[in-house]
């Protein structure tokens, strides 16, 4: 780099300081302005849409690419840069301008990114913002994984094992909550990159970041927590027992307080994810059933999500999300939710009152962690305020809850009685944005400030009074006194007075009609006024961090209120959709049933109006109902009885109630769907191969006490490969354990309704249509009873494919149907020439299905006419029994 060396002291500096943080853009104070040189500018000036122009070195002929943002209004740019995946560094001047000898001195003050943003600009303020870690420290299938949310202070810690080759499991849980940001081990670069590459197709935008293999320590790490929570174990937290989930929350720990560089004490405690005592689901499957967002366009609307949330506060929607994505397992819990949900359901006037005081009260668990970051402003705390005013009305209402999810709602409920009185004193109510142009504190709140504030006040009744005087004195009625920040106070006379102009005025200035004037005795006066104003500016920033101060000393307090009112505002959410949208609350036990009865699917019903949807049955149990197969034409509703019956199992154990009539659940461990495939591109994976791996997954892990919804496999494939895939994968699932998993299974492969035959966990259901002329009528009702009619050509017709290519399609499948195809005659060329009549042949190479059953053997020996055979019948009919008894001897 020639050109360093004839850089000015101040790009030498820049470099230095640039050197530090060289995978984050430099934000270079420079007086009112943060600017950004070389690379950095270039990429600012296309993510932001600045100009790009340049500066010069002493060396003109090495211009340096430069753009910069003003520093009052940086905070948009920034999210802008932050929403772009970005780091940035923020290079501060650390002296003051005019004190400083040679270049003022810089330091970087704090680093953002991705993940560790509190600025409500970049964030979404109905969802988490976690910054996440993975460690592996015995490179062992131990994973251990933390979250931590630097915008409310959660941190999360769990292990999870993963011996699969792929680490398809700790992916399943690293997608669940979505972070913004992954720190990994520098060292594992090389073994984690596949992991690493299935991440970013996961969720893409997600931002890694690199840390050395040194704050993977689980020793380092332990002490680490130790000292940030001032504890001599991690015992107390339930994180007694983890070690590499430790490792990774002391990496996040150590990452966040270096690149805030302040104390992260909202960082208050570990929250041990137990991962097993959540309902899982994977990352598949969520994206399949739409919980958060849909599937195409990855919008909230139209997913579960959008249809529960009723939430008033952004605190209750994020734990209503948290919720959603972690369905609980534990009888008890879910039934202590359950009974708070009913409750509030049952008492609209106390739900009611509740949602009218949160609409009231904001975002108080991301100020707390604000003001305990030090980047709250005067705003922030008169929202606070505003949201304290409801709670001692909270905490009356919630006394008239009963339950114990109230009791221990109410134990952790503080009113902030205290905090409300220090912010009412102290702040002033029309606090600006800005910490230092005054105006933050509230009169009466300190004696010194009062003081100056007084002087302030009658400084402005002086200039008046000096004002009236000089115009008396010198017969100028039209003298003013004015103020700039170049001359200070002055005193101006028009031109055509100047003559009336006393001698002990000193000339300042000359305008084109007028003079100005300064007199000792004006000068002494502003000494006065602007010394106060001064000082005033400076006591006022100075009250304003020390109340900041106080308040982050109680910051235990109003994080316990905060997420307490998330709770209520979770519950009253449940209970308000349950009112709203006629849901039921479900029986949850430990049984092995999922019955429903008039089961809703709790999006689409949204979408139509009142009354239109079709509510279906659904019975799951040991006694011969365990595997449902579901056939129907195609668009008849049988994706949507499987999506239902998943999304009701999953409400029920997050403690919602239910679109049904009535819901018995016994408690499902996880629930797999193996649904569409639109993500199989991203994934780099061909569909078949994501939907065999997904079939896979099912097959390996599933138990009985799992629900397993499976729409159409083996779509993928030849129709043979796939129908026999279809129908042991179906085999598998109805023996699995000696017990059988609960499934639903939709298929358009009809002979799977013969597994019934020889299944006794199996059951055949369908969902009716009404033929109408050529038409069909969708019923959406499910009966009992397979159905070998798809109908599939009514419905290309309904979809607008061309008349002539529909009656082609019905001319071909009358061929197939009749059988009047060997392979001589192929359908496909049976359009003006009548096919030869000939048996239908199985593929050469394709052996026949299925096993024959002792039934059939049987039957083709009654069958045969043994007197009227030719001997080369004879033969040939022999040939078929040994080749059915040799199947049946290899099977
Ligand atoms: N119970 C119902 N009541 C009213 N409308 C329904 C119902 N079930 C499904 N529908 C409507 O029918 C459409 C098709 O449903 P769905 O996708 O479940 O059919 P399908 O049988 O799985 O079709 P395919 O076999 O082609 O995948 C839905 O988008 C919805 O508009």
């Amino acid at each position: 780099m020639t050109t360093v060396v004839k850089m000015t002291p101040m790009l030498q500096q820049y470099l230095e300081i640039k050197g530090q943080f060289e995978d984050a853009i430099l934000f270079y104070r420079m007086g009112d302005f943060y600017e950004m040189f070389f690379d950095d500018a270039i990429t600012a000036a296309k993510v932001l849409g600045i100009t790009l122009t340049s500066r010069s070195s002493k060396d003109d002929e090495n211009r340096i690419p430069m753009c910069g943002v003003p520093f009052h209004s940086a905070s948009g740019y920034l999210a802008k840069l932050i929403a772009a995946g970005h780091r940035v560094a923020i290079c501060e001047q650390t002296e003051d301008p005019a004190a400083a000898k040679g270049i003022v001195k810089r330091e970087v003050v704090r680093v953002l990114s991705p993940g560790v943003v509190t600025d409500s600009q970049v964030l979404d303020d109905r969802s988490n913002n976690y910054i996440c870690a993975l460690a592996r420290p015995a490179k062992a299938p131990v994973y251990g994984l933390s979250f931590v949310d630097v915008s409310t202070g959660q941190c999360l810690v769990g292990e999870v094992e993963d011996p699969s080759s792929d680490g398809s499991l700790v992916l399943d849980q690293l997608t669940r909550l979505a972070p913004a940001e992954i720190l990994l081990d520098e060292a594992e670069t090389e073994t984690l990159a596949d992991l690493k590459r299935a991440i970013t197709a996961m969720l893409p935008g997600v931002c890694f970041t690199e840390r050395h293999s040194r704050c993977f320590s689980p020793h380092a790490a332990t002490e680490l927590l130790h000292e940030h929570f001032n504890v001599v174990t991690l015992d107390g937290f339930g994180c007694g027992a983890l070690t590499s989930g430790i490792a990774a929350a002391a990496v996040i720990i150590e990452y966040v307080g270096e690149t805030q560089k302040a104390a992260i004490n909202h960082i208050e405690k570990l929250t041990p994810l137990d991962l097993s005592s959540y309902l899982q689901i994977d990352d598949a499957s969520r994206r399949n059933l739409e919980l958060t967002q849909t599937i195409i366009g990855g919008k909230r609307e139209g997913s579960l999500l959008s249809v529960l949330d009723q939430t008033c506060t952004p605190m209750g929607a994020r734990l209503l999300k948290h919720n959603l994505l972690f369905p609980l397992q534990e009888l008890e819990s879910i039934i202590s939710r359950l009974n708070a949900v009913d409750f509030l359901y049952q008492h609209r006037d106390i739900r009611e009152q509740l949602r009218a005081l949160l609409s009231r009260i904001y975002d108080i668990e991301r100020l707390n962690s604000r003001i305990m970051l030090g980047t709250c402003n005067g705003r922030d705390l008169l929202a606070l305020r505003d949201s304290v005013v409801s709670l001692p009305d909270c905490v009356a209402l919630l006394n008239r809850c009963a339950g114990e999810k109230f009791t221990a709602i109410a134990a952790a409920f503080d009113p902030l009685v205290d905090i409300r009185a220090l912010l009412e004193s102290a702040i002033h109510p029309e606090a600006p944005v800005s910490l230092r142009e005054g105006n933050l504190i509230r009169e009466g709140f300190n004696a010194e400030l009062d003081e100056l504030i007084r002087i302030q006040r009658d400084g402005r009744q002086l200039i008046l009074s000096l004002e009236a005087k000089e115009r008396e004195q010198s017969g100028v009625p039209k003298l003013k006194i004015g103020f700039n920040k170049v001359f200070g106070y002055y005193i101006e006379v028009s031109r055509v007075n100047l003559d009336k102009v006393p001698d002990h005025y000193i000339r300042k200035q000359t305008l084109v009609n007028a003079e100005r004037f300064i007199t000792p005795e004006l000068k002494e006066f502003e000494g006065k006024v602007l010394g106060a104003e001064e000082r005033r500016l400076e006591l006022e920033y100075h009250l304003f961090c020390a109340l900041r101060s106080d308040l982050a000393a109680m910051s235990e307090r109003i994080l316990a209120t905060a997420r307490a009112l998330a709770e209520i505002d979770f519950l009253c959410s449940l209970a308000e959709t349950a009112r709203n949208h006629a849901y039921h609350r479900p029986l949850i036990d430990e049984s092995d049933v999922i019955h429903i009865r008039e089961g809703r699917h709790p999006v689409i019903e949204r979408g139509m109006p009142t009354g239109r949807f079709v509510p279906n049955d659904i019975l799951l149990d040991q006694e011969g109902q365990e595997v449902l197969i579901i056939t129907g034409p195609n668009m008849a509703g049988k994706s949507t009885i499987l999506r239902q019956t998943a999304l009701i199992v999953l409400m029920a154990q997050m403690g919602s109630f239910v679109p049904a009539d009535y819901a018995r659940i016994g408690i499902v461990d996880r629930i797999f769907t193996r649904v569409g495939a639109m993500d199989d591109l991203r994934r780099g994976q061909s569909t078949f191969m994501v939907e065999m791996s997904e079939t896979a997954n099912i097959l390996n892990n599933a138990t009985s006490r799992s629900l397993v919804i499976l729409d159409e496999i083996g779509r993928g494939t030849s129709t043979y490969d796939g129908l026999s895939i279809a129908w042991a994968v179906a085999e598998e699932l109805a023996g699995k354990d000696d017990k059988g998993v609960k499934t639903l299974f939709a298929t358009h492969y009809h002979e799977l309704i013969d597994l019934a035959l020889t299944q006794e966990r199996v059951k055949n259901y369908s969902v009716a249509v009404r033929e109408w002329n050529d038409s069909i009528i969708f019923l959406h009702k499910l009966i009992e009873g397979g159905t070998n009619k798809s109908y599939g050509i009514q419905v290309a017709g309904l979809a607008g494919v061309p008349a002539h290519v529909i009656q082609r399609a019905e001319e071909i499948l009358k061929n197939i149907e009749q059988s009047e195809f060997d392979r001589e005659g192929d359908p496909y060329i049976a359009r003006t020439s009548k096919p030869k009549r000939g048996r239908r042949k199985t593929h050469p190479n394709q052996l026949p299905l299925f096993q024959p059953s002792p039934d059939q053997v049987r039957e083709f020996i009654q069958r045969l006419s043994v007197d009227d055979l030719t001997p080369r019948q004879a033969m040939e009919a022999l040939y078929t029994l040994k080749g059915l008894c040799s199947l049946k001897e290899s099977n």
